[in-house]
């Protein structure tokens, strides 16, 4: 037997987990060529990064999800069930769901103004506080407004420990210490109260509009005509409240880049619509957040002349792919005028993704993020802060990269008219 198959301590699992977003770039550098090759969890992997990878990626003839996610991500950041390991026509049917939610333009600006209001009643409150930690309070602003706009109820003093639940599930994912199992608990829990609720409304004990969120899971049929069981609606429920309370990790880095290049701050506090959009698209390219996607090959198959064998791990290196100089002009600056004159090319920004969101496994959120990152940098810019001493490193070994403090700002006083947007 293959004496790499027995044990994953002799491949590169443990580089991976030590080196972060870094792992994948090193190693197509010291394997130039289209294809990077390398062995995870055992198993043989290759390593693909550019448009016409993410084609041949997002293509299901080949690459399929089934048996690719590994158990402790399941159980931490997307849950067993979930839309994300399903193919064909039974993945298409559970993605329609989730883009009846996500890709309606009215729906996702009464997702956005529901975290607006959230946070414009939170600024007050801000400002009597002598610190507050950015990422921590967006994910709290967050969680209140999207948990309004799905239909989930929050009683008082409910949302902190859920925004908390919320972001261990994606801060758990990747590492092996006590965020990990701290990830695995608040999944548990959160299963468990949202498949309570699925009953409640099924069972017309609780009631909810007929189109928000939790309705629409709750009814939802898979390809065999059942309603989906109570834990894995509660899985898909939880993949739409989850992502949108980590749009905080992305609030952090808003607050990063106003700090660390203040001369965005006029722009972004003024009426600029199309220099948001650029922000926000900018912010999403240059910081860390998901390192790559993964698959296995559905049969034996070619890639730039290059054999990838049916059943190897094949990864999409979707950081490296935004920071690419063959890709991008200058990509380790900081510079969000390169949206403003870039026409959009699906297949060449990829921090959720690529390919078609209806057909393959593309994030159903971009439009949801956008939005999201576009008034909360806005907000952002209006207030009147200043940032004490702290740590603002992000170490690429960390994932979920974070600035490490979380970006600390005091004290916080609304100035202009911070509630027109
Ligand atoms: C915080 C910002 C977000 C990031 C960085 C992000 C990133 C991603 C990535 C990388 C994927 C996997 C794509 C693939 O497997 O090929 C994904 C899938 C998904 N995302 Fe997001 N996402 C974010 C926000 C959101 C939001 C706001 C929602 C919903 C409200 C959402 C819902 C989903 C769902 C349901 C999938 C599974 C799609 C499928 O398998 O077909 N995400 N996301």
């Amino acid at each position: 037997m293959d004496r790499h198959r027995r044990s994953p301590w002799t491949d590169s699992s443990l580089s991976l987990l030590a080196r972060g977003y870094a792992w994948l770039p090193d190693l197509r550098r010291h394997h130039p060529g289209p294809v990077a090759r390398a062995r995870l969890m055992g198993r043989p992997a290759v390593a693909l990064h550019g448009p016409e990878a993410v084609r041949f990626f997002y293509d299901e003839r080949h690459v399929v999800r089934d048996g690719a996610l590994p158990e402790p991500v399941k159980s931490t950041l997307f849950g067993h069930g979930a839309v994300h390991s399903l193919d064909g026509a039974v993945h298409r049917l559970r993605k329609a769901m989730f883009l009846s939610l996500l890709a309606d333009p009215d729906r996702v600006r009464s997702l956005v103004r529901a975290v607006e209001t959230v946070w414009d009643a939170s600024v007050p409150v801000w400002a009597e506080q002598p610190r507050v930690v950015l990422l921590d309070e967006a994910a709290r602003v967050l969680t209140e407004g999207v948990c309004r706009w799905a239909g989930v109820p929050l009683s008082d003093g409910d949302a902190e420990p859920f925004a908390r639940d919320l972001v261990a599930m994606v801060d758990g994912f990747a590492t092996p210490g006590p965020r990990h199992w701290r990830g695995r608990s608040a999944r548990r829990r959160g299963e468990a109260r949202l498949a309570r609720l699925v009953n409640g409304v099924r069972e017309g004990a609780v009631e909810v509009p007929t189109d928000c969120a939790v309705a629409v899971i709750a009814r939802h049929r898979d390809a065999d005509g059942e309603l989906l069981a109570p834990r894995v609606a509660a899985v898909e429920l939880l993949n739409v409240l989850r992502p949108t309370v980590a749009v905080c990790w992305f609030t952090a880095f808003v607050g990063h880049a106003l700090h660390r290049w203040p001369e965005n701050r006029d722009r972004l506090a003024g009426d600029d619509g199309p220099y948001a959009a650029a922000f926000a698209q900018e912010v999403r390219r240059f910081y860390p957040f998901a390192p790559f996607v993964g698959g296995r090959a559905a049969a034996d198959l070619t890639f730039g002349d290059e054999p990838v064998g049916k059943g190897t791990l094949v990864l999409l290196d979707l950081y490296g792919q935004n920071h690419d100089p063959a890709l991008w002009d200058d990509p380790y600056a900081f510079r969000p005028d390169r949206f403003l004159s870039r026409p959009g090319d699906l297949d060449l920004l990829v921090p959720q993704g690529g390919g078609d969101p209806a057909t393959g496994h593309r994030c159903p959120g971009e439009a949801v993020v956008v939005g999201l990152l576009e008034t909360l940098a806005r907000r952002l810019a209006r207030l009147e802060y200043t940032v004490p001493d702290q740590d603002l490193t992000i170490s690429l070994g960390r994932m979920i990269a974070r600035p490490s403090s979380g970006f600390v700002l005091e004290p916080v006083r609304p100035s202009g008219p911070l509630h027109a947007s």
